[in-house]
């Protein structure tokens, strides 16, 4: 199988060396910047975006215009759609004649639109064959091939049967399912409720508080979810309960650093600025918030944080206003 992964951060690398570890692939991985693919090329390494691991010999390092790519794609090519969603809706468009699957791993609503990463591709390419690769997964552990397991989300038995042949091996098990809508939204909403978490646990507010946070954020994920088409039980899987958990206590979470960030009285250009990598939370928060709120969703810790994002609100009032909501049914 021919594997081409468009997009060189921390997620497309690390994917990338996992699809090379799967005798019978021939693995591509494209940086848009000719400077970065040739730090790849002669460092052996992805040194900005995954210090330190080496990437295999075989990972064939490409650049450049994508149009040259994409004319030569054949049906059985996989292509991996691995920036972040700013990204997502222009390589989509550079894509869309391919004629074999294609799968996105970015977690987020669009800003602006405030569509979900399948609604962008429906718009730009509606006749693609598409995915979503997603779950609990931080890219350093899956570089460093240590057990892992993600879902493969599509409508699309052929993308769902490509992702499981491309990546599922000795350390990454994935699953098949077909809710893409409860996939993208717990992708999305999980980040939201990261930044939440970091916060709390930035003002040490206690182990209850963030137990209780994780909880009455994945009752507000599904409400959200279960508003736009999902399957209930996806939010108790991978993508769902699976992501909230890791993304909300793993230090390796770029979104909970900003919440650890904020809750250290640094401003959001400085927490995002320490990162050096993505942190959709920032920029879904308040997409994820008015898509709820034109449906009538209640999401009242994803609105606690759009307001400190936003500046209108500091940390301990955000804990203040979400303590001081009057009592209410535990159902979602
Ligand atoms: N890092 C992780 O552990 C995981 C990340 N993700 C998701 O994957 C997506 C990418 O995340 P990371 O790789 O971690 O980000 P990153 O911050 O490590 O790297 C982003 C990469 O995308 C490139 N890029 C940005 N805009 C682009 C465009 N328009 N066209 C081509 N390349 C572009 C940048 O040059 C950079 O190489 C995000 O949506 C993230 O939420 C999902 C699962 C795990
Ligand atoms: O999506 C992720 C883990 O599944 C990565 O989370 P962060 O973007 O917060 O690091």
């Amino acid at each position: 199988m021919r594997i081409t992964v468009i997009g060189a951060g921390a997620w497309g690398t690390a994917m990338a060396m996992a699809a090379c570890r799967l005798s019978g692939h021939e693995v591509r991985l494209h940086a848009r910047d000719e400077v970065q693919a040739n730090a790849l090329r002669t460092q052996g390494q992805n040194a900005r975006y995954l210090p330190g691991i080496d990437l295999p010999s075989q990972l064939d390092i490409l650049s450049g215009p994508l149009a040259p790519v994409v004319a030569q794609a054949e049906a059985q090519d996989l292509f991996i759609v691995a920036t972040p969603m700013s990204g997502l809706r222009s390589t989509l468009q550079a894509l869309h004649t391919v004629p074999g699957p294609v799968a996105w791993l970015c977690k987020g609503f669009e800003s602006g639109t405030g569509l979900m990463p399948h609604e962008v591709q429906a718009q730009v390419a509606p006749s693609m064959q598409a995915g979503a690769l997603s779950g609990p997964s931080f890219a350093l552990e899956v570089a460093r091939s240590q057990p892992t397991a993600l879902v493969a989300a599509s409508g699309h038995a052929a993308v769902r049967d490509a992702l499981v042949q491309a990546f599922h091996g000795a350390a990454l098990r994935v699953y098949a399912n077909d809710d893409i809508v409860g996939v993208e939204v717990g992708g999305a909403v999980k980040n939201v409720l990261a930044i939440a978490t970091g916060l709390c646990d930035g003002l040490d507010l206690g182990l209850n508080a963030r137990a209780a946070l994780i909880t009455r954020g994945l009752a507000e994920m599904t409400r959200l979810g279960l508003a736009l088409g999902a399957k209930p039980e996806t939010f108790m899987g991978l993508s769902g309960l699976g992501d909230l958990v890791l993304t909300a206590t793993g230090d390796l979470s770029r979104n909970r650093k900003v919440g650890l960030a904020l809750a250290q009285g640094m401003s959001l250009e400085q927490a995002v600025d320490s990162l050096g990598h993505v942190a959709e939370g920032v920029y879904s928060a308040r997409t994820v918030a008015q898509r709820a709120q034109s449906l009538g969703v209640d999401m009242p810790i994803t609105e606690a944080v759009v307001a400190l994002l936003d500046g209108r609100l500091q940390a301990r009032e955000a804990v203040q206003v979400l303590m001081g909501r009057g009592p209410r049914g535990e159902s979602v």
